[in-house]
């Protein structure tokens, strides 16, 4: 397959060395200063840019029929003008807060998790994300996945707030900044007698990087917007 690197900062470059043992060739790696490129030259496009960068790309890639994998963070407020476009091009698209193997099987055991709490109100529940300081979007996008899926499956709560929040029915979601840190997620519900703790400790970027391509793989000769949940049948 001829993959397109949106993005070639830490994320561009792991998934590079993937896609290449894979047996893939990158055709195009796009960074800032790239500005006149061909996007048809590839088979699939995978974007890890910035929150300022990603829905221009996913757009270059929708209005030249390529399909286009995101995991860029922090863009969401057009993923709705992203999901309509692909629908009007007849493209190909998926984007994932997260890409790993773990984290989308943690996603699973959050919302099974939110299900079984529904009638304790005794407990309450509150995330906590860290990463790298690096990093530029707060919460992180994975955190925002996570809050949703207990909001989704668990009526004690209707919204997530960064930090503190004074509103029972409200998560909130502390993201703490640590040199080096690919990326730990943990949900917790306390009472007063005790916590229960879920988490996921991503150790490096390789599952992110390898989801990614797995995805981009599975969308090649698709039509329609995906998620991770249809690529590894969950
Ligand atoms: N969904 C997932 O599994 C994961 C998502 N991420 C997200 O991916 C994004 C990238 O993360 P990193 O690689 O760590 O960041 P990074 O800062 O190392 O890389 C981003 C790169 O995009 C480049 N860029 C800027 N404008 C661009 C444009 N118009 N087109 C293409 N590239 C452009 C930057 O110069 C930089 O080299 C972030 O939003 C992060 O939250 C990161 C890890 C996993
Ligand atoms: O910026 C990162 O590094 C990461 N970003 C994603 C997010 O915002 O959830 C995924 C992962 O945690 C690493």
């Amino acid at each position: 397959m001829k993959i397109a690197l949106l993005g070639y900062g830490r994320m561009g470059q792991t998934i590079e060395k993937i896609a290449i043992s894979r047996g893939h060739d990158v055709v195009l790696k796009i960074d800032k200063d790239d500005k006149d490129y061909d996007i048809t030259k590839a088979d699939v496009a995978i974007d890890f840019s910035l929150p300022s960068a990603a829905f221009g790309n996913i757009t270059n890639c929708l209005n030249n029929g390529v399909p286009v994998v995101s995991g860029t963070t922090g863009w969401l407020e057009n993923y709705d003008k992203a999901l309509a476009l692909c629908k009007e091009k007849k493209g190909a698209f998926i984007y994932a807060s997260n890409f790993s193997l773990g984290v989308n099987i943690f996603f699973e055991l959050n919302k099974t998790l939110a299900k079984m709490m529904r009638n304790l109100k005794e407990y309450q529940v509150t995330m906590e994300e860290i990463h790298h300081t690096k990093k530029l979007d707060a919460p992180s996008g994975t955190a925002i996945t996570l809050a949703e899926g207990v909001i989704e499956n668990n009526n004690n709560y209707n919204a997530w707030e960064l930090d503190t929040t004074n509103k029972k029915s409200t998560i909130p979601i502390a993201a703490k900044r640590i040199e080096d840190v690919p990326g730990t997620h943990s949900v917790n519900y306390a009472s007063e007698v005790d916590t229960i703790n879920i988490e996921h400790i991503a150790h490096n970027r390789q599952g992110f990087a390898l989801g990614a391509v797995v995805a981009a793989e599975w969308l090649v000769g698709k039509t329609g917007v995906f998620s991770m949940k249809d690529v590894l049948g969950l």
